[in-house]
């Protein structure tokens, strides 16, 4: 698909698409709760789909109602194929491997696209110390498993991505590991964790840690008949949304929690130091251009920020600074060079320095025909930009979205952003 998005000023008001993150999580807690789970507003992301596809061949059942709900009946993990494919899901392949190798049955455990060359070492070295057989493709998919996974006390190493953890606490949750303690070394991307161990709590499990370096399992408290779990709208596809508000037009998103624990509600302390006109209440955040300035930002814990704060940078007076760019290595695209390269060609000039980022904003954008890398948040950066370029900016493989943000070029179109899209 190529998209191409011309200057435009931007108004009116949008709801948030849901969070992939928080519906991920809610169909493995459905699956692992073994009852019937009611899934209200649910995600229709490729990544989400690929979570509903993989729960089914772990045994669950699901069902679509009329209301748009889904219905997910679970009788725990019950493989019904030998393969699981977690499409581009880095979350994905990451928490269900631990919950798969719950079974005793040998799974092959495969994905797509930039998920086949992202590393998953992490579990050749961690799950036959939990009594799994493992055969990875040098550290790569796919991976051959056999459980089941018995918890033990271990040490993991968190730095390189907080998505193993993840998968581990759910195991071990559904498990009934009480007493069993993971020691995490270097945990990155926290607040990610304190989603997982929300969303394991509204499930029955619980979890204590001491400052996110160990975690302890207590008992399961009684299951209830069938539980109902709301997905939270996504602070990380609104990002793009909110940043095309401080740049391009006054505009309101309904629809996001800001008691939420999602990372990327971060986005309001870089909107808030930008100086554009912000005013957030507990259910909408209206948003507006002023004179924009450089911020400093470190975005460690929140890596998937990058991309709309780069956005956001490039209409800034100034040198922005964002911190954490040894986070951005291993997603969808190398995202430190993606951005680079394809803002280079909007005319914005941004230098990597080891962990940190310099964006020299303000300095006029151009149209240009730039390139997703297959990536949905460069995809949608470059949407963004495009608002305040000076000419058309075309994106090729603007398809990418569809990993999380599938509304995406709808929601910016129904704002009054000028959107030519052709299939
Ligand atoms: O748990 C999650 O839902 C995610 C965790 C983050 O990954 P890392 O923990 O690898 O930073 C984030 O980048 C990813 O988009 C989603
Ligand atoms: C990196 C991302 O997701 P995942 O790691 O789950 O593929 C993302 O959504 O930007």
């Amino acid at each position: 698909m190529i998209v191409t998005v011309s200057p435009s000023v931007i108004k009116g008001a949008i709801r948030a698409a849901a969070s992939k993150s928080s519906m991920q999580r809610a169909c493995a807690a459905a699956l692992l709760a073994g009852t019937t789970t009611t899934i209200v507003n649910p995600g229709n992301s490729n990544d989400d789909q690929a979570a509903l596809d993989v729960i089914q061949k772990l045994g669950a059942v699901v069902t679509k109602e009329a209301d748009g709900n889904i219905v997910i009946h679970s009788k725990g993990v019950a493989p019904l194929h030998p393969e699981i494919n977690c499409g581009e899901s880095g979350l994905g392949i990451r928490m269900f491997t631990p919950i798969a190798a719950l079974s005793a049955q040998p799974l092959t455990i495969n994905g797509t696209g930039s998920l086949l060359t992202r590393p998953m070492d992490f579990f050749d070295e961690i799950l036959p110390q939990l009594s799994v057989n493992i055969q990875s493709n040098k550290g790569r998919l796919p991976l051959k498993i056999q459980g089941p996974l018995q918890p033990a006390d271990i040490t993991v190493d968190g730095s390189l991505s907080s998505q193993f953890l993840t998968g581990l606490l759910m195991a071990y949750g559904a498990a009934g590991a009480n007493g069993a303690v993971i020691t995490v070394n270097n945990l990155k991307s926290k607040p990610y964790i304190d989603l997982t161990l929300q969303v394991m709590q509204h499930f029955g499990w619980e979890v204590s840690h001491t400052d996110y370096e160990q975690f302890r399992f207590q008992k399961v408290k009684p299951a209830p008949a069938a539980f109902t779990y709301t997905v939270e709208g996504d602070w990380s596809g609104a990002a793009f949304l909110l940043v095309a508000g401080a740049v391009a037009g006054d505009i309101t998103v309904k629809g996001l929690d800001v008691y939420s624990t999602q990372a990327d509600k971060a986005i309001l302390q870089a909107l808030s130091d930008c100086g554009c006109k912000l005013s957030i209440r507990p259910d909408e955040i209206e948003i507006g251009p002023l004179s924009l300035k450089a911020f400093h930002f470190n975005a460690t814990d929140c890596p998937d920020l990058f991309p709309p704060l780069v956005a956001l940078a490039a209409c800034c007076e100034g040198i922005t600074v964002i911190e954490g760019v040894e986070r951005l290595a291993h997603k969808e695209s190398n995202r430190g060079l993606t951005l680079q390269e394809e803002f280079a060609k909007l005319g914005i000039e941004i230098t990597l320095q080891g962990n940190l980022m310099l964006v020299k904003g303000n300095t006029g954008m151009k149209g240009a025909v730039t390139h997703s890398h297959h990536d949905h948040r460069i995809a949608m950066a470059c949407a963004v930009a495009a608002l305040k370029a000076n000419g058309d900016v075309i994106i090729e493989e603007a398809d990418a979205i569809n990993k999380s943000y599938p509304d995406f070029y709808e929601h910016i179109q129904q704002l009054g952003a000028v959107i030519k899209i052709q299939k």
